[in-house]
């Protein structure tokens, strides 16, 4: 929590500010009671018939008063915009820095957080936060002010008498107490079921179709039903706890008021100077006392519950990320060529048992086409995600040109690369948007050379508004096929030295598949590693890995393989009529 407030220190001025201005409010609310008191011994002279009310007297007071509370409303008015703004900030501030930091996370992380909690924590948690330091930058200070002020006017009126005080805060906390002893476990529940319920509406969300073809619309309904309900029957019983609160507070001030009535014109108005003006003035002040220490008491309930939601934003800025920079990076140099090379690299994901890659060694020459071939699972997208450090190798060196990767900045790595998933990505915005994406010149020649290489011109220029038609998010308004056309243009347009493909052609026809490979080969000369589920793709790589489980079990051209290695052949029977093999 302490961490997460650090966050106030550049609003610190504003923050005194309020606490002045605080401090300022609650001072005025303490000097009301007492000047209601004086109006009425000596303005109503209650208690005394004989005397006359002194209207001067009431006036006087009274503008007082007036005076008083409007100043305590110009404070509050003022130190509520500033709490209002601080908040706001703090809360701007620390999602930039949450944000920043999930930028820097690799897989790993990302694995490990889930991108439902990420969301979750980014937007519900901050948000907690942000509400929880509206109301502390109101209550830290006005709390413990008002309830020393109010107990210290309270013993000056009556000190018997505001013995009652005690047994009524006594009340109010234990009772606050028993509360918040039922109800605190459940807030830090409340947001893991809020996680959960980020995750299955995500999944059905993005599944919608598939849920609707298989007719599961009822049983995923109720997956998330399940989520909700158990969220709502936590937050019911909360609440209704919680809507004990106020009540009980009334009664024990109302109780309070009662008692100092009774006893105080029982026993002990008229003696040693206590009279009906201090009466009233005693019980505005326990009133004062009692909203202090529930104010008090609210503030160490909501710290603890504000600390979950801290440590849970806490959790990702602190994260220990597994790939850095180094602290003294090798500059790129300049005439780079983009050989790619694997000694002996292993690697094994953060919670499995054993390694999905082992003892991976090989060269992709400099402006060649190295491709990758295996069976599902056997390794391949995960090799190649090691290239642009997105997972961290386990042992063994990759390097480019014969520079360590790790000894590059990470920028300057990604600078070499132009990658293209598995499943084409796109964002939200224009064609030329996604296509100059990492292209700084921002060059329209360069976006539609790189349009026709990836065969995307064609569909490109049917659209209505050509290069300018707008993607929706996620790339759901173009097919599978021209969402990898449009990430392979991406690619291209950015002109790399190193082409990391990773089954990026599974979505293209035969003969799309065909056209865009031969202008690769002829308009591109930097490296190309491919990985592929067919053969046709690759078959006229320079270089072919075969992976299974993990290790390479053949290299060498498509006909070499296919003399010598028993994996590829079985994957080339399988894909190759006779006359081809
Ligand atoms: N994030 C992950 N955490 C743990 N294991 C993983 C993770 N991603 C992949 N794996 C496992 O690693 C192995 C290799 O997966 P990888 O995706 O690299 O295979 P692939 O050859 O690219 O498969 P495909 O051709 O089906 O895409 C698989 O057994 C898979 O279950």
């Amino acid at each position: 929590m302490i961490k997460a407030l650090k966050f106030l220190k550049p609003y610190k001025w504003g923050v005194l500010l309020v606490f002045a201005l605080v401090a300022l409010r609650a001072f005025l609310d303490l000097l009301l009671p007492m000047i209601l008191g004086w109006l009425v011994n000596e303005g109503i002279g209650l208690g005394d018939a004989t005397i006359d009310p002194n209207i001067a007297k009431i006036w006087e007071y009274a503008l007082l008063m007036l005076g008083a509370t409007i100043l305590s409303i110009i404070f509050t008015i003022i130190s509520g915009y500033m709490e209002s703004k601080i908040s706001a900030a703090f809360a701007v501030d620390l999602r930039r820095a949450v944000y920043k930091k999930i930028e820097q996370f690799s897989l790993r992380e990302m694995d490990h957080f889930t991108t439902s909690s990420l969301i979750t924590r980014s937007t519900n948690d901050i948000q907690q936060l942000q509400n929880i330091v509206n109301t502390l930058l109101r209550m830290v200070i006005l709390a413990p002010f008002l309830a020393v002020g109010a107990i210290a006017f309270s013993i000056a009126q009556h000190p018997t008498l505001s013995m009652l005080l005690s047994v009524s805060i006594i009340s109010l906390v234990v009772m606050l107490a028993i509360i918040f002893t039922i109800t605190l476990p459940r807030f830090q529940l409340m947001q893991k079921l809020i996680d959960k319920l980020n995750l299955r509406t995500r999944e059905n969300l993005s599944g919608l179709r598939v849920v609707r073809a298989y007719n599961t619309q009822e049983f995923q309904a109720q997956r998330i039903d399940e989520a909700s309900q158990e969220s709502k029957n936590l937050n019911i019983f909360v609440n209704r706890i919680m809507s004990m609160m106020w009540p009980t507070m009334g009664l024990i001030m109302g109780l309070t008021s009662l008692a100092i009535v009774y006893l105080g014109s029982r026993y002990f108005i008229g003696i040693d100077g206590f009279d009906p003006g201090s009466m009233m003035a005693l019980m505005q002040y326990s009133m004062r006392a009692i909203m202090a220490f529930m104010f008090l008491t609210m503030i160490f309930i909501m710290i603890p519950r504000a600390a979950i939601s801290a440590k849970r934003v806490m959790e990702v800025l602190e994260m220990e990320i597994e790939i850095n920079d180094p602290e003294d990076p090798i500059a790129l140099p300049k005439d780079m060529k983009g050989e790619v090379e694997f000694d002996n690299v292993t690697f094994k994901y953060p919670d499995a048992h054993a390694p999905v890659l082992s003892n991976i060694s090989f060269k992709a020459a400099a402006g060649k086409t190295t491709a990758f071939i295996g069976s599902t699972g056997s390794g391949k997208s995960t090799l190649i995600n090691l290239i642009p450090r997105f997972y961290e190798r386990t042992s063994g060196t990759i390097k480019i040109d014969g520079i360590d990767i790790k000894k590059l900045r990470q920028e300057d790595l990604h600078s070499t690369m132009g990658y293209v998933p598995q499943k084409g990505i796109l964002f939200g915005g224009s064609i030329k948007g996604n296509i100059l994406f990492g292209n700084t010149d921002y060059d329209d020649n360069v976006m539609i050379e790189a349009a026709q290489i990836a065969q995307a011109e064609t569909f490109i220029q049917e659209m209505e508004d050509g290069y300018e038609h707008n993607i929706s998010q996620g790339g759901t308004n173009v097919s599978g096929g021209q969402r990898q056309r449009l990430s392979i243009a991406r690619a291209i347009a950015k002109n790399p030295l190193i082409y990391i493909f990773d089954d990026s052609f599974s979505a293209l026809d035969y003969q799309t598949d065909q056209k865009l490979r031969k202008l690769l080969d002829e308009k591109i000369k930097a490296t190309k590693l491919i990985v592929a589920q067919r053969i046709n793709t690759i078959r006229y790589a320079d270089q072919i890995i075969v992976l299974d489980q993990g290790t390479i079990v053949g290299k060498g051209t498509h006909h070499e393989l296919l003399k010598s290695c028993s994996v590829y052949q079985e994957i080339a029977s399988s894909q190759l009529s006779k006359e081809e093999m």
